[in-house]
C-alpha cells in the first residue's frame, strides 16, 4: 500500500539558516504521528509545510502521489495551541463560519438550503466533540477546554483527511487534558482521520500516537549553529492494541466531557 504522504529530501532554509535538512518520510492513511523535538527544532515548521502554508527549499511533498499544492487545502486542517476561535461568533457560528468561507469565498454566507445543510453538520459535530448543549454560548462564556473542543470541530467540520495539531492540549489543566486525550482518540477512530501532533508531553505524544518522531538536529557546529538543521533523529513504530474496555472508557468520558 502507497503511503497517503511522501517526504523526499525535503529541505527548508530561511537565508542562509538551515532550519529543516534531508527529512525523508512516508506517513500511512490512518496513522497518528506524534512529533517531538527541542524547541525550535522545526516542528511547527515541519507542520507548516504538510498544511502546504510553507513550499520546501529543497526536496517534494507528495499527497496521494501528487505534488503538494503550497496552499490550504480541504484535506487538511489544523488545530493551534492557543485558541483560534471568533469571540464574537457563537459556538454554532464560529463552527458554520468555516465553511461558510469553503463554499462562498466571495459573499462569506451560505443561505437556503445550503445553509441549513451547513447547520446540521456543524451541530453533528459539535454534539461529537461534546458541544452539543452549547451550541448558542460564546467563547468568553466557555473554558479553555471547551474552547479547544470548539477548534477542533471547527477543523473537523470541514471533513479533512489529515488533521494536524500545534501542541493543541498544552495550555490546558491536566485533568482537561485527559479528557481531550480521549475525544481526540475517539475522533481519530470514527473519522478515520490522520493526525499529525506537535507535542512537548512525552507520555502524550507515546500514548496517543501510533508513531513516535523525533526532530532534531544529527550534526552541530558551535561556530555555525544554523548550518545544519533538523532530521528525523528517531522513527518509533508503536504497536497499539486498544481493548474494547479502553475503548469503553473512551466513550464515557467523551459522555462526560459537555461539563468541562
Ligand atoms: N519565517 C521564518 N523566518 C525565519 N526563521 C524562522 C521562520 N519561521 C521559523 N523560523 C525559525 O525556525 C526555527 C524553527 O521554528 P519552529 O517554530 O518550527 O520550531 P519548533 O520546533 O516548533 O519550536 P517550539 O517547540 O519552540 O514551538 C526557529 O529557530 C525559528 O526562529
Amino acid at each position: 500500500m502507497s503511503a497517503l504522504l511522501n517526504l523526499r529530501d525535503v529541505w527548508v532554509e530561511y537565508g542562509d539558516r538551515i532550519i529543516i535538512e534531508n527529512l525523508n518520510l512516508d506517513i500511512d492513511a490512518g496513522s497518528f504521528v506524534s512529533v517531538v523535538g527541542p524547541s525550535g527544532a522545526g516542528k511547527s515548521t515541519f507542520l507548516r509545510l504538510i498544511l502546504g502554508q510553507e513550499a520546501p527549499t529543497h526536496g517534494k511533498i507528495l499527497l496521494d502521489g501528487t505534488p503538494l499544492i503550497p496552499e490550504c487545502g480541504p484535506d487538511r486542517g489544523v488545530v493551534f495551541q492557543r485558541y483560534s476561535v471568533f469571540p464574537h461568533l457563537s459556538v454554532l457560528r464560529n463552527t458554520i463560519f468555516g465553511m461558510e468561507c469553503a463554499q462562498a469565498p466571495i459573499s462569506g454566507r451560505l443561505f437556503g438550503s445550503a445553509r441549513r445543510a451547513a447547520e446540521a453538520e456543524a451541530i453533528e459535530m459539535l454534539t461529537a466533540v461534546g458541544l452539543g448543549d452549547s451550541l448558542h454560548l460564546y467563547p468568553a462564556q466557555m473554558s479553555g477546554g471547551m474552547q479547544q473542543r470548539l477548534a477542533i470541530a471547527q477543523a473537523l467540520v470541514k471533513r479533512p483527511r489529515i488533521l494536524l495539531l500545534d501542541e493543541p492540549f498544552g495550555a490546558l489543566d491536566p485533568g482537561i487534558r485527559a479528557d481531550m486525550h480521549a475525544l481526540i482518540t475517539r475522533l481519530w477512530r470514527d473519522y478515520t482521520l490522520t493526525i499529525i501532533m506537535v507535542t512537548h508531553d512525552i507520555g502524550e505524544a507515546f500514548s496517543l500516537g501510533t508513531r513516535v518522531l523525533a526532530l532534531d538536529k544529527r550534526r552541530h557546529d558551535p561556530h555555525a549553529p544554523h548550518r545544519f538543521g533538523a532530521t528525523a533523529v528517531y522513527d518509533l513504530p508503536l504497536e497499539k492494541k486498544i481493548s474494547r474496555a479502553a475503548l469503553e472508557q473512551v466513550s464515557i468520558t467523551i459522555d462526560e466531557l459537555g461539563n468541562n
